[in-house]
């Protein structure tokens, strides 16, 4: 097993994804290890990068900088499920089987006894371009599970399965985990698997944060040291820029708050900075400590709060 999983089935380390040269940053500075036989649920607002951050995880998109370490066994239900495919439903699950790794009957069997599972039994031999949205799911869902993956990553799973099937996907991801394998997912319902997340993962600006259980997050990739916290302003109507580093962040009407780790304090004020149209930094201190001595951050490109300042200042910018 590589050294760097530390008991990881997979491992992303400084990992960040942006789709052009020049183009903004939907993931940044991302590190965190998946461990076997642990449920894993990503959450995250529309278009933050959830997405983008599975299809990393799944190990079908692969990072702009950073390296994800480790390569377990993978299965992975996209957002949306190609459907024009030249198969039978069986057939295709038959033919993903094998792509698996299963013997030739092995793989008809999974894919008879998954179909069965699901509900889907009547459908063995339609052709996947004229199955319905739902039991398409089932098929997409199937296709997953019939190998017992190591990691099985799930983009909106549940969505288009009936109440039965969503039953059924629940007892096969308890199924997966008792079996040592880890399970990530995202879904829209925040209730999804009650009680039995390990850890929730939330991404904030470009930042992925642990959720904590009293709701509020800190950065998965920063240590417990010092923080730092920014206030701005955005422009009206502005996208939160996406901001490295950020252990917690609340917005409320363009005003925006955040922590972030000292060590990404310079890095984090550069880029609301110098967001397209640039955000206003109104004050930059360090918890706890005594007003008057970090720096003013200057208009474009600031020196930035010093990481381990002794003492803490409320400052303007200009
Ligand atoms: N293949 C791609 N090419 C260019 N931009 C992309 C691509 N995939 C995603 N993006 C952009 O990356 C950002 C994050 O998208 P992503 O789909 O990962 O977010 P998400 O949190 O999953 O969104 P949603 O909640 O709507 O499903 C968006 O701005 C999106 O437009």
């Amino acid at each position: 097993m590589d050294s760097d999983l530390e008991g990881a089935v997979l491992r992303l380390d400084g990992v960040g994804r942006r789709y052009a040269m020049g183009g903004p940053w939907v993931l940044r500075g991302v590190g965190f290890g998946i461990g076997a036989g642990t449920l894993v649920r990503i959450e995250g607002a529309n278009g933050t990068g959830k997405s983008t951050l599975l299809r990393l995880l799944a190990g079908i998109d692969a990072p702009t900088e950073g390296r994800v370490a480790g390569r377990p066994r993978t299965a992975y239900v996209p957002e949306r499920f190609p459907a024009a495919l030249p198969f039978t439903a069986a057939g295709y699950l038959t033919h993903l089987g094998r792509v698996h790794g299963l013997a030739k009957g092995a793989a008809e069997r999974g894919a008879r006894e998954w179909l069965e599972r699901f509900g889907a039994a009547s459908h063995a031999g339609t052709p996947l371009s004229e199955l319905s949205k739902g039991s398409s799911q089932k098929v997409a869902v199937a296709q997953a599970l019939l190998a017992g993956p190591e990691l099985l990553v799930l983009d909106e799973a549940w969505t288009g399965l009936d109440a039965a099937a969503r039953g059924e996907l629940d007892r096969a991801v308890a199924e997966r985990v008792a079996d040592g394998g880890a399970v990530v997912f995202v879904d829209h319902d925040p209730l999804r698997l009650p009680g039995t997340v390990d850890v929730t993962y939330a991404v904030v600006g470009s930042a992925v944060n642990v959720r904590t259980p009293d709701g509020t997050s800190r950065d998965a990739t920063a240590s417990e040291g010092p923080s730092v916290v920014i206030e701005a302003q955005g422009p009206p109507g502005a996208a939160q820029p996406s901001v490295p580093g950020v252990v917690t962040a609340h917005s409320s009407q363009g005003a925006l708050r955040l922590t972030v780790a000292a060590t990404h304090s310079d890095v984090a004020l550069r880029a609301l900075l110098t967001a397209r149209p640039p955000w206003h930094v109104v004050s930059v201190s360090v918890p706890g400590a005594a007003p008057g001595s970090v720096p003013a951050p200057a208009s474009a490109e600031p020196s930035a709060a010093h990481p381990a300042a002794p003492t803490t200042s409320e400052v303007r910018d200009r």
